[in-house]
């Protein structure tokens, strides 16, 4: 089969992943640009994402994604660490799909709660009880996320670093 030149990197996962972390060191190792969906959201509206739920609700805020996903996904050598929910919609998925190569980060519940205890920017986990949000968030999503993922790559038991060096492998990439 001929090999595919990989034009785009998106990165798909669950809140704590390590997409905005391997996102922007994947990029600096490619020479290509670093878009965030979350960022470019906050960019965009004037706000960051706690005000925009608080203020449009999750809705509000799953509509300021999709107008960002469409727009970014048109570029050409970025690496795009979306936010953990931008698969739910299947018009994401289907624009992720198409037009870059799509990597799941892989990650289970624990490291997920390590990896975010200490920010409170993610309005999904301003609850009693994060664990079992994430629990029923990675449920619901996993499925999703193998769907629309070329490459699925586990971040458990890597740094951010190492986990950037075997996309690279993996893609061909060096
Ligand atoms: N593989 C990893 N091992 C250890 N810590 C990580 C790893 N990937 C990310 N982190 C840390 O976890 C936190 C959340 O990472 P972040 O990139 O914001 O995740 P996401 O964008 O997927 O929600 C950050 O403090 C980051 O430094
Ligand atoms: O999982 C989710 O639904 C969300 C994940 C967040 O991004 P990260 O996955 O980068 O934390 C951010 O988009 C928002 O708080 C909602
Ligand atoms: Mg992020």
């Amino acid at each position: 089969m001929p090999q595919v030149r990989v034009s785009n990197i998106f990165l798909v996962g669950p809140m704590g992943a390590g997409k905005t972390t391997i996102g922007r060191q994947l990029a600096e190792l490619l020479r290509w640009e670093f878009v965030d969906s979350d960022h470019e959201i906050e960019a965009r509206t004037g706000a960051n994402i706690p005000w925009i739920f608080d203020i449009e609700g999750e809705t509000g805020f799953r509509q300021r994604e999709t107008l960002v996903i469409e727009a970014l996904t048109q570029r050409q050598h970025i690496v795009l660490a979306t936010g953990g929910g931008a698969i739910m919609r299947a018009e994401n998925r289907a624009a992720l799909h198409a037009r870059g190569t799509v990597i799941y980060l892989e990650t289970p519940v624990e490291r997920q709660l390590e990896r975010t205890a200490r920010d409170h920017n993610r309005p999904l986990l301003q609850t009693p009880d994060p664990r079992a949000k994430l629990t029923s968030l990675l449920a619901e999503r996993d499925p999703l996320y193998r769907e629309v993922a070329h490459h699925i790559m586990p971040t458990e038991r890597s740094s951010a670093r190492d986990v950037a060096f075997h996309i690279l492998q993996v893609l061909g990439l060096r």
